[in-house]
């Protein structure tokens, strides 16, 4: 009698259990949207009058249902009245695809101290950047496995609050060892990158052009791209008198001819001749080759333009510093200027900037490479033993508008080269654009309101004062980041929890 009853009992209890599993599912998931985004609901329409689109600047409204645009209506259409739901009115600022940064350093895991995946992404969301692809290098140990890749998404795991695709490294260690390289690509990592002069960090040596063939021919096969830091160092008599102690190490100039443009153009001079092999019928056909943050944009970038035109597969990025600087404005001892390649005269500074809205550089990249106050040496003001790197991450978008404004640039340039191309290059075909079917990864601002990055500014990057921005006056305030729809930072809030995600290629 007792088992009868059992039998009855036994399948309206779990049918009581599948049922509370259901509700229970709804609820955690509505929470988890309820921590991802300062904005509660999931579909939603923006509005706006200035909606850069890959056809132009409209006035109009994008919907976002599912993390996705879900359509997008000019005003001059007049199907204003279609739209149901929630409605955020912009007005006149600006919403654009949200910034691809293909070049940061966030040195997570084993150097968090210096930046780490928290502040570095919420500093990159404050500053209109949905997505970021982190270097292999200046986290411990460096990402050169398929084993050191997985602690570097594991240290990611709930702790970023944008989207991160990774680089791994292409080291003399691992270029021909195909396992371990075909390991990592297996992975995930979106491409390789390696150095061609000492990198700074001890378990990252530099690469010589056999190991770069090496890592072309299998990126061919995945079609991924190399990065390459390109400088050579040349070792020229006066480059040793430099370091002997009878220039000034507080001097600017001095550190600048220590890295003159020849090692530029060695590097690129090598590098063009391996990139003749990704031509159609080459043997590394398929791969890409990209030159990160370009600093010479004279013979280097000579040589650069000449081996696109004969159809090599090469592309190159600069960086804001390069466009925003020039040597003659840096100060003795302030150390917050160096990086390498360094920025140098007015002159180069110009042709970088002609030569980008001639659409010979296709994209920019932060290169953000913090570290700690006491390396870069703020004290001492040693250009010749501080840490190179500039700490820029949260300012980009502002950087570029504020010191492309003379140049007359476009809210369309902007997008193409943070968005559009950087997105094609990374090869996240649902990014980078505002267009049906993408991911909502949005960015909100304003081009005219001006702010000075002074002491009481919000910077989010975890250690402000190393950065070269602090104390400029910009234009274009970020009010809103997007991630997949969730609403990730809103006007100095972000929202509670991290919910961006690793990016693996497949
Ligand atoms: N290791 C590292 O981040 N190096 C970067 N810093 C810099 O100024 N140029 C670089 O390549
Ligand atoms: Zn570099
Ligand atoms: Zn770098």
């Amino acid at each position: 009698m007792a088992s009868v009853l059992l039998w009855r009992v036994l399948p309206l209890l779990a049918l009581l259990a599948s049922f509370l599993f259901f509700f229970y599912v709804q609820n955690s998931s509505k929470l988890s949207h309820k921590e991802c985004s300062l904005l509660p609901h999931q579909s939603y329409w923006i509005t706006s009058k200035r909606i850069v689109t890959p056809q132009g600047v409209i006035s109009g409204a994008v919907e976002i249902r599912g993390g996705k645009i879900a359509s997008i209506v000019k005003e001059e259409d007049g199907r204003g009245n279609s739209k149901v739901g929630h409605i955020v009115d912009y007005g006149e600022a600006v919403v654009m695809p949200g910034l691809i940064d293909v070049h940061a350093h966030l040195d997570d895991p084993g150097r968090a101290e210096w930046e780490g995946f928290p502040s570095g992404t919420k500093a990159a969301a404050a500053g209109g950047i949905t997505t970021l692809v982190d270097m292999p290098l200046n986290n411990f140990p460096s990402t050169v496995s398929q084993e050191t890749l997985k602690l570097k998404i594991e240290a990611a795991e709930e702790r970023i609050y944008v989207d991160i695709g990774f680089w791994g490294g292409l080291v003399p260690e691992n270029a021909f060892n195909s396992s371990i390289l075909e390991g990592l690509l297996n992975a995930g990592v979106l491409g390789l990158k390696s150095f061609m002069c000492p990198s700074g960090i001890n378990d990252f040596p530099m690469t010589n052009a056999s190991h770069i063939k090496e890592g072309l021919s299998i990126l061919a096969k995945y079609r991924r791209p190399l990065l390459v830091h390109a400088e050579i160092q040349q070792e020229s008599e006066s480059h040793l008198e430099l370091k002997d102690g009878s220039h000034d190490p507080r001097s600017y100039s001095t550190y600048l001819q220590t890295r003159p443009p020849s090692w530029e153009e060695a590097a690129i001079r090598e590098l063009v001749t391996l990139t003749k092999e990704t031509r159609t019928g080459g043997l590394a056909e398929g791969a890409q080759l990209h030159i990160v943050h370009l600093s010479d944009s004279s013979s280097s970038l000579d040589l650069i333009k000449e081996a696109k035109s004969s159809g090599d597969s090469i592309t190159v990025e600069t960086c804001p510093h390069y466009l925003a600087f020039s040597a003659e404005e840096i100060q003795d001892g302030d150390t917050r200027f160096k990086c390498s390649p360094p920025i140098r005269d007015a002159a180069n500074n110009k042709k970088l900037w002609k030569a980008l809205l001639e659409g010979h550089i296709d994209m920019l990249s932060s290169d953000h490479s913090p570290t700690l106050p006491e390396l870069k040496m703020l004290d001492d003001g040693n250009f010749l033993k501080a840490w190179g790197g500039i700490s820029s991450l949260q300012f980009v978008l502002p950087v570029t508008w504020s010191y492309g404004r003379k140049y007359g640039i476009t809210l369309e340039q902007l997008a193409l080269w943070w968005s559009e191309r950087p997105a094609k290059f990374a090869g996240q075909e649902l990014k980078g654009a505002i267009a049906v079917g993408n991911h909502a990864d949005i960015v909100i601002w304003e081009p005219d309101v001006e702010f000075e990055l002074n002491d009481d500014y919000p910077v989010y990057l975890k250690h402000p004062s190393i950065s070269a921005y602090m104390g400029t006056k910009l234009s274009g305030r970020v009010s809103a980041t997007f991630v997949r729809g969730n609403l990730v930072y809103k006007e100095g809030k972000h929202a509670p929890a991290a919910c961006g995600v690793p990016i693996l290629a497949k």
